[in-house]
């Protein structure tokens, strides 16, 4: 569906002459949770301007036919590849939140970037400003403690497990165990059921909750000898990630190429 009042002139512009031309913002996803919260947040934005909303069963095409400069997907794991290709290929600019892009796929998107220099992406498991801090805190403490695990909870509509930000915390955390020559997290477990000691990532223990009524929160539990240290970050409202999402989408036409995390775009 588009949005747009008026039609773009030859540069893509819809602002009276001498007035700073509005960014139009096309959101993939927009019927979805985070998507909502999204269309909201750049009708909310002075500098912004929404000119699609697509969701299953839409025309991918509306948002390239209605001048979308920046596209924002939060759509699902299985089809934001095929979205991310789109705009690619259209000279769109993508701000991707959706989770499940492992290494494989992120060297995939850099490929398709190769020929399109001028064309940003950034892909980022969380917006959230604390949940950006909480994973650069647990990569600074990791070297310091023998013991981390990670427990994600998440309300129970949620497709993936681990959610993107554990395994990207884990990683983190995994990458500064193996530069500090840390070796594996103590653990004598020989008899489990499957699944009790959570997700392997990198070594990195990683348990997934489920639970009604909540949002999404994550805790970093990281343990040494008579002491442990528990980082926690709460997403009580879906409102916490767009001050990121807002950044992001003003932002990504001057970071041409791949970008993972908001973190360089906070200063980070
Ligand atoms: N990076 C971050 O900060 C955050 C990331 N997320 C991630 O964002 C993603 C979406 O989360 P959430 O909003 O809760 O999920 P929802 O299921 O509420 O929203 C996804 C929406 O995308 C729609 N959709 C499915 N296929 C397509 C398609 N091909 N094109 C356009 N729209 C499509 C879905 O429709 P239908 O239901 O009919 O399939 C649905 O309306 C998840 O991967 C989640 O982990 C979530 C919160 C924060
Ligand atoms: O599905 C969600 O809700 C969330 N998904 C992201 C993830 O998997 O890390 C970000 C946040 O945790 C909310």
């Amino acid at each position: 569906m588009t949005t747009s009042s008026a039609a773009p002139d030859q540069h893509g512009s819809t602002a009276p002459p001498g007035e700073t031309p509005l960014v139009p913002v096309g959101v993939l996803g927009a019927r979805g949770r985070m998507g909502t919260e999204v269309v909201k947040a750049v009708n909310a934005a002075d500098d912004l301007e929404l000119v699609a909303m697509v969701d299953a069963g839409d025309w991918l095409f509306d948002v390239a036919n209605a001048g979308a400069q920046v596209v924002v997907d939060f759509t699902r794991p299985d089809v934001v590849m095929d979205n991310v290709r789109f705009c690619i290929d259209n000279n769109i600019h993508c701000v991707v939140g959706t989770t499940g892009f492992d290494e494989e796929k992120l060297a995939t998107v850099a490929e398709w970037l190769r020929p399109k220099p001028e064309v940003g992406v950034v892909i980022a498991p969380n917006f959230g400003i604390g949940a950006v801090l909480l994973m650069r805190f647990a990569q600074e403490a990791a070297r310091f403690f023998p013991s981390t695990e990670i427990v994600e909870l998440h309300h129970p509509n949620k497709v993936d497990a681990p959610s993107g930000t554990a395994v990207r915390t884990a990683r983190l955390v995994a990458a500064a165990r193996r530069a500090a020559g840390l070796p594996p997290s103590p653990d004598a477990t020989t008899d489990s059921l499957p699944g009790a000691r959570g997700a392997d990532v990198e070594g990195v223990p990683v348990h997934a909750v489920r639970l009604t009524g909540l949002v999404a929160h994550q805790e970093v539990l990281m343990g040494a000898a008579g002491e442990t240290l528990t980082l926690r970050h709460d997403s009580y409202d879906r409102a916490s990630f767009m001050p990121g999402v807002l950044l992001a989408v003003r932002e990504i036409a001057r970071r041409p190429g791949l970008t993972v995390g908001i973190e360089s775009f906070l200063g980070l």
